[in-house]
């Protein structure tokens, strides 16, 4: 099991939020401010240079910012430790679905998860949205691809693939 944080800013509406709905589960902690996680703490940034792979197999903790982008780019999240992408999937929630790459909070850490090695956490998660476990099903490809692979070089190759179709 992967310890799971959430910084919140709250710029977002509560009512909608993925991590409001796992915090009520238990399943993530949610901090309001950056300090308060672990700088061990694997961060899922869409803008990270480095794909999730594999390869950060190990990491204590992941971390997903629900905030707005000022923060995502602020230098206490540029100068973090380990920050990654997550490679080309596509959202299964209402808002977004079908498109790729615009993942909800607890999608991201579901694929951060499966590609961690870690799918029962993954499915756990997910279970508690109606739309959750069609996350899974519409990625299944790719994912198994992704958690198969050595490292991110290998990510990147595979997700060309996908990107191309
Ligand atoms: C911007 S917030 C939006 C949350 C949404 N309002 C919700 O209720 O879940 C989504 C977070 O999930 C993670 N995430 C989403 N897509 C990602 C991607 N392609 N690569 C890395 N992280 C991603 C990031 O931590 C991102 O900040």
């Amino acid at each position: 099991m992967i310890r799971l944080f959430a910084f919140r800013d709250n710029s977002c509406d509560p009512r909608k939020c993925t991590v409001k709905r796992m915090e009520k589960w238990g399943q993530v902690k949610v901090v309001d401010t950056l300090t308060r996680i672990p700088r061990s703490s694997l961060i899922l940034d869409p803008t990270a240079e480095r794909a999730l792979s594999p390869a950060d197999r190990g990491v204590p903790s992941i971390t997903a910012l629900d905030c707005s982008w000022e923060v995502l780019d602020s230098v206490t999240v540029r100068r973090w430790p380990t920050r990654r992408a997550l490679p080309y999937l596509v959202a299964a929630n209402p808002v977004n679905f079908g498109r790729p790459l615009r993942l909800t909070s607890v999608e991201a850490f579901a694929a951060a998860l499966v590609i961690l090695g870690e799918d029962e956490q993954a499915r756990e998660v997910l279970s508690k949205f109606n739309w959750g476990m069609h996350f899974l099903e519409l990625n299944a490809d790719p994912l198994a691809e992704y958690a198969a692979a050595k490292d991110s070089t290998e990510v990147v190759a595979i997700q060309a693939l996908y990107m191309g179709e």
